[in-house]
């Protein structure tokens, strides 16, 4: 545009130029009457699509929200708009970069979903929809905020509530430009052409989160910004191409739930926020991290545990989660202030189980692998992006053994039984990849215990052969899902024998695994009570 952006506009003076993008630059200005700085977002009033402008009305639907920038100032000068926002510090963008790590620490990823989460649920409260989710946008505070993470740049925002009519963005399959960025945009915005709604939000987020924990990022983030269209298309392919269960392999499984959850998502589904901050709070204290998650810690502090050292033994069996807590009991004990697991000589040799539970054969999800003295100790600080199982995961685990154990229809329906108080208790109702295990472990032990042929995992996207549901499970209303499961709970006190419990059970896990986000419902859970009690009755 050639023309030169003014040292002053309106009343602050430009010093340096703080970051820039597709809708132009951002100084940090100063302010002449107040003496403080602010970030002035600067755009030329011939650019092609006049963020600032559309900014400029959504700032003040979101003041007052947590981790939203003030909006301190507005104007047009010349030919220049501007906005004068909070200053604030780097985009996690800028301190991923820096910090020259190819995987970022699993602390830092579950503070940032976290905050990140909260700030959609701010802003979905408000009407409004993001739709350019990506790491230059999530910005920390200064000072006092510096532990805070901010949304800025709200350029492509939306409200997806019509003030007037109160009525929801509707569906269109109309072509639209693609509105978004090509990393996090959701698949059905970016490959399918959706219009892009509160579910988009969060799948970009929960694409993010991922990239975060990939080495070196998304695969197909890794060849920078596409300069054709056959590039482009390119990306869009691999997007599209990859499952949430390739994209977060040897992530903790919540991250491969979340994608899941947020793909199932209706169009106008108002997402559980709540529930998932709770989820990745759970991760956290799972890995250690029990205070402060909440808060973004840059940069991130070293781990609770330190598994390098601990011991010559290369591998340890780690019975429950008791060796967890016991770990993390550990790493808070200070010897004056000196952390005990901070120093090798300080260290008791692994503390036994106090239950006869350390005489379980050990399974591959119960394994901690101890790293030997010769490890790079630098990476030995950063959590591993490692298989990382809950310790709903491990009861899980052992009630599957517990079931193919069983001798006996009583000991079946006990397994059953906690299984069920299990998921009840638990913040989640959805059925987890080890939930569908569980359910397929009974199927095998209802239907033939005798035989060591493998089953075929009811979490796919075809249903058993001999369930009911076969063929046509798919493309149920969720009425008719709902149906299902309560015919299931009318029926289960009448089965009369183990192989119609077998076959009951193929029928909800198949109706589960097809519905959204794969909830246990109220009929569910009572259909797992009658299951455990037609058992004891068959006994
Ligand atoms: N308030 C702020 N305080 C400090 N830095 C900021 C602020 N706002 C923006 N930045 C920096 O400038 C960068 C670009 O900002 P922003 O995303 O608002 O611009 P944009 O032109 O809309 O970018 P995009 O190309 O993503 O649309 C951010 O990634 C961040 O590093």
């Amino acid at each position: 545009m050639g023309d030169c952006i003014p040292r002053r506009l309106g009343n602050f003076y430009l010093e340096e130029c703080i970051g820039s993008g597709y809708s132009g630059s951002i100084f940090k200005a100063y302010n002449i009457h107040t003496h403080s700085y602010v970030a002035l977002k600067v755009q030329h009033l011939d650019h092609e699509c006049p963020t600032n402008k559309y900014e400029r009305g959504f700032y003040p639907v979101l003041q007052g929200c947590e981790g939203i920038p003030m909006l301190w100032a507005s104007g047009v000068q010349d030919k220049w708009d501007y906005l004068a926002i909070s200053l604030l510090g780097p985009s996690l963008d800028n301190l991923i970069k820096k910090s020259g790590k190819a995987v970022m620490d699993l602390r830092t990823v579950c503070s940032a979903a976290i905050q990140i989460i909260t700030r959609l649920q701010s802003m979905h409260g408000r009407e409004i929809l993001h739709r350019d989710i990506q790491l230059g946008n999530c910005v920390i505070g200064r000072g006092p905020t510096e532990q805070t993470i901010y949304m800025i740049d709200f350029g492509f925002s939306k409200r997806y509530i019509d003030p007037h009519t109160r009525r929801h963005l509707p569906e269109s399959k109309e072509k639209r430009d693609f509105i978004g960025n090509y990393w996090f945009t959701s698949v059905n915005v970016h490959c399918r052409g959706t219009v892009p709604t509160r579910r988009d939000d969060m799948e970009a987020v929960a694409l993010m989160l991922i990239h975060m924990l990939t080495p070196n990022g998304l695969t197909w983030t890794r060849n920078g910004v596409p300069k054709t269209d056959e590039l482009h298309e390119r990306i869009k392919r691999a997007k599209k191409r990859s499952s949430p269960e390739s994209l977060c392999r040897g992530m903790p499984s919540v991250f491969e739930e979340f994608l899941r959850y947020c793909r199932k998502l209706k169009f106008a589904e108002c997402p559980d926020y709540d529930y998932w901050k709770e989820e990745f709070r759970e991760l956290a204290r799972q890995q250690g991290f029990a205070s402060g998650i909440e808060e973004f810690v840059w940069p991130p502090p070293p781990l609770p545990v330190k598994p390098a050292h601990v011991t010559p033994r290369r591998v340890v069996a780690a019975p429950t989660a008791n060796m967890e807590n016991i770990l993390h009991d550990l790493a808070k004990l200070q010897l004056n202030d000196r952390p005990i697991l901070g120093d090798q000589t300080n260290i008791p040799a692994p503390p036994k189980p106090d239950k006869p539970e350390a005489k379980k054969p050990a399974q591959l999800g119960d394994v901690i692998e101890i790293s030997s003295d010769d490890e790079d100790t630098s990476r030995a600080t950063q959590p591993r992006a490692a298989p990382t199982r809950t310790s709903k995961a491990i009861e899980l685990s052992r009630l599957q053994r517990a079931l193919l154990d069983a001798k006996n229809n009583a000991a079946i329906a006990d397994a059953v039984a906690e299984f069920t108080t299990l998921l009840q208790s638990s913040r989640s109702r959805a059925l987890t990849i080890d939930g569908f295990a569980f359910l397929d472990k009974l199927y095998k032990q209802l239907a033939n215990p005798s035989t060591d042929a493998r089953v075929q995992p009811l979490r796919t996207s075809r249903t058993r052969s001999g369930s009911s549901l076969d063929g046509g499970s798919s493309g149920q209303a969720p009425s008719s899902k709902l149906n299902i499961v309560a015919g299931l709970r009318r029926d289960v006190g009448s089965a009369q024998d183990r192989k119609v419990l077998a076959k009951m059970v193929a029928d909800f896990g198949a109706v589960t695994d097809k519905s959204s986000g794969r909830n246990i419902t109220k009929d569910g859970f009572a259909f797992l009570e009658g299951v455990a009690e037609r058992l004891r009755a068959l006994t």
